[in-house]
């Protein structure tokens, strides 16, 4: 199904249309979506996204409008903000509308009990906001085969989507890749300030840290190859990678730490769970 199924009758409501739901609807009108289509409710939303909505004349309400049965309302407010924000959404509901939450921790039984019927719990991340987003998504048994395609459609727009076969893993998601860009970006960070310890220019420590993230991305990207097969590529033996990999894969290197790390998110995934 593609998105042509959100009409102006039967439109997707966007509630909370910020750094991630500001890059959902960029992607969802890249890939055809009427913007009449799409009604996008926040009180405050950001200027790129004032920006986006002015460029493209979709509906921007401050609260949720009435009389308004959403096909698909898609929930893109802080795990915080979904005490206020459900009681306030709760009339966009008919009897043909899927609910989609990229909120963190917030689960099905929270969203089910204030909301009731068809539920997607999914997780993007902000590669999104270039297209190169890894979307994992779980969904309730109220959820159709139509409705599937629908949601499937709408988070293929940003990136890879994958459906997960359990809840739980939904917060796995969230710890690897929802938050997983972050780790990524405090890798150039490092990499950068260590350049600058070996003698670069902050200016060019940054350069040469960042063109080697995107560089070696790009390559996992398009290569067949294994991380591991690729990571081997680079190293010579008894070369300067083999004596830098010697300190990253020590026993208090960075494979313990990382295992830490994604452990912390996903409890945290789990607390905000309540
Ligand atoms: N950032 C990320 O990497 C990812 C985030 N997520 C999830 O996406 C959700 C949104 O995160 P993110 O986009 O980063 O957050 P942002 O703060 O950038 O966006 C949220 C937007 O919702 C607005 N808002 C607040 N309350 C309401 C309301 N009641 N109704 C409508 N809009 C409201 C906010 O306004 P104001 O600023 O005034 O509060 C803001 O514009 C979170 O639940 C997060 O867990 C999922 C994957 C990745
Ligand atoms: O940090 C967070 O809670 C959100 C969820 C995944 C990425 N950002």
């Amino acid at each position: 199904m593609s998105l042509s199924a959100l009409t102006p009758s039967s439109p997707i409501v966007l509630i909370g249309a910020g750094k991630m739901g500001g890059a959902l609807l960029t992607g969802w009108l890249a890939s055809g979506l009427d913007p009449k289509a799409a009604i996008v409710v926040d009180p405050n939303p950001p200027e790129e996204t004032r920006a986006l909505l002015a460029k493209h004349g979709v509906e921007h309400r401050t609260s949720a409008p009435a009389g308004v049965a959403a096909r698909v309302l898609l929930l893109a407010v802080k795990p915080q903000m979904m005490g206020t924000a459900l009681p306030a959404v709760r009339d966009l509901i008919g009897p043909g509308t899927v609910t989609v939450s990229i909120a963190a921790g917030t689960t099905l039984a929270t969203l089910e009990a204030a909301l009731g019927g068809a539920i997607v719990r999914a997780m993007p991340n902000t590669p999104a906001q270039v297209g190169r987003g890894m979307t994992g998504a779980f969904a309730n048994p109220a959820v159709t085969a139509e409705d599937r395609e629908l949601v499937g459609a709408l988070l293929s727009a940003v990136g890879e989507f994958g459906w997960v076969g359990s809840e739980g893993l939904i917060d796995t998601v969230t710890a690897v890749s929802g938050s997983g860009p972050a780790y990524v970006f405090l890798l150039a960070e490092y990499l950068a300030k260590a350049g600058v310890e070996a003698g670069f220019s902050p200016e060019q420590a940054e350069r040469f840290a960042r063109q080697t993230i995107v560089g070696a991305g790009e390559l996992l990207n398009q290569s067949p190859l294994p991380a591991d097969i690729l990571r081997k590529n680079v190293t010579s033996p008894g070369g300067t990678t083999a004596a830098a990999l010697n300190v990253l894969m020590a026993e208090d290197g960075i494979e313990p730490i990382l295992t830490r790390a994604v452990a912390a998110a996903k409890q945290r995934a789990q607390e905000l769970a309540g």
